[in-house]
């Protein structure tokens, strides 16, 4: 099959995505709302500054503007970061209505929206109404844009509530190194895919400040343990946290000095101020923000996250990250399970 795919957003994600579904012979459209990198994409056929040593195909075009890109197609993919997800949704929505069109709506942005704790799928169906889409999907799972570039193996999911939907985009995606799961739960996906960053976080903040193997293997798990207790209080599959959306997408962040959050943890465990983690990074580091929104779930749904909590302090209230360490350490003894 061959489709017509608009994918929003063209940072490392959102480029390497397309350059996956460009390659597997659909006709994409790479939308920025940045003219110069459309330019640098269109006559350099590069993505410098999200994506290093990389040169896309010249089949693949940027667009500027939002409404050519999404002229006729079939499928749209939103890869924008999270706080962007409603205002392009919104913009979406009128063209979309302009055009008479409806079509399949797919998010690969990992993260909550802050102050109503909405996953991203929530986010669209809000904001694009019904008669101007088919089911929404979540493409998510351990996956670094610079392994997918090096065509490295690479396993995810598509989750969706339509067992169609989820067929469709796996179909879309699937190539020799690029391996696409179905799973119905949606819920679970969003969730295990966002707060997978707070522990990266953490990671690399125990990296950074010296800490052993056993220490990471600690927060990894215990970091699982606390994003099933708040995913299932939602209605998600605890399956889900066993596979590529849970404990896939920790080890691949948690271990990866190729992960944003993980190197922004790994800094401020080195001493860095967080104004200037962020200020040098130059792309999104979704964990800072998921951080405050799981923290407040946390609080809101009475669900026991002390990792997070933990996290939080030491970004929001600028609690020493040893000290942090100590307190979770030392609280009062009790059960695993
Ligand atoms: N990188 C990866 O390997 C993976 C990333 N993800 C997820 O994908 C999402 C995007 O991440 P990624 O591509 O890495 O992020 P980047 O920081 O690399 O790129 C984000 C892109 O979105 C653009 N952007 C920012 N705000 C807006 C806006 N309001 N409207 C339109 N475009 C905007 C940015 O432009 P500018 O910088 O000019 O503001 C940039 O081009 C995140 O949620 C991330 O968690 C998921 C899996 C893997
Ligand atoms: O989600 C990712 C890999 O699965 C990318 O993580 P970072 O945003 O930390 O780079």
């Amino acid at each position: 099959m061959s489709e017509k795919i608009a994918v929003l957003g063209a940072g490392s994600w959102g480029s390497i995505l397309a350059s996956v579904l460009d390659e597997n012979g659909h006709d994409v459209r790479l939308w920025s709302y940045n003219p110069k990198q459309v330019e640098e994409l269109n006559q350099q056929h590069t993505n410098t500054h999200y994506i290093k040593d990389f040169t896309f195909s010249p089949s693949l075009v940027a667009y500027s503007d939002l409404a050519s890109a999404l002229d006729g197609v079939d499928a749209i993919l939103f890869v924008v970061p999270t706080k962007a997800i409603r205002s392009v949704a919104g913009q979406v929505a009128e063209i979309l209505k302009a055009k008479n069109l409806q079509p399949e709506l797919i998010h690969a942005s990992k993260g909550i929206e802050q102050k109503t704790y909405k996953r991203l799928s929530q986010v669209l169906e809000e904001e694009i109404p019904a008669a101007n889409r088919k089911a929404v999907t979540v493409l998510s799972g351990p996956s670094h844009a610079e392994d997918v570039a090096r065509k490295d193996i690479t396993l995810v999911t598509a989750a969706s509530v339509s067992p169609d939907a989820a067929k469709y985009v796996q179909k879309l995606f699937m190539t020799p190194y690029f391996r696409v799961y179905t799973n119905p739960d949606i819920i679970g996906v969003e969730i295990g895919a966002a707060l997978k960053n707070i522990i990266a976080l953490g990671a690399g903040a125990l990296h950074g400040l010296g800490y052993g193997d056993n220490a990471k293997a600690a927060l990894m798990t215990r970091g699982l343990a606390e994003i099933s207790r708040l995913g299932t209080s939602f209605g998600a599959d605890p399956m889900t946290f066993i596979g590529l959306s849970g404990v896939g997408d920790i080890i691949v962040t948690a271990t990866s000095s190729n992960s944003r959050n993980w190197r922004a943890g790994d800094e401020l465990g080195r001493g860095e101020a967080l104004d200037d983690v962020i200020n040098h990074m130059g792309m999104v580091i979704e964990g800072l923000a998921t951080t405050k929104a799981a923290y407040e779930l946390s609080r809101e749904r009475g669900v026991s996250m002390p990792i997070t909590e933990a996290i939080y302090q030491v970004i929001y209230e600028g609690k020493d990250i040893r000290a942090a360490i100590s307190d979770l350490m030392q609280r009062e003894g009790r059960s695993e399970f």
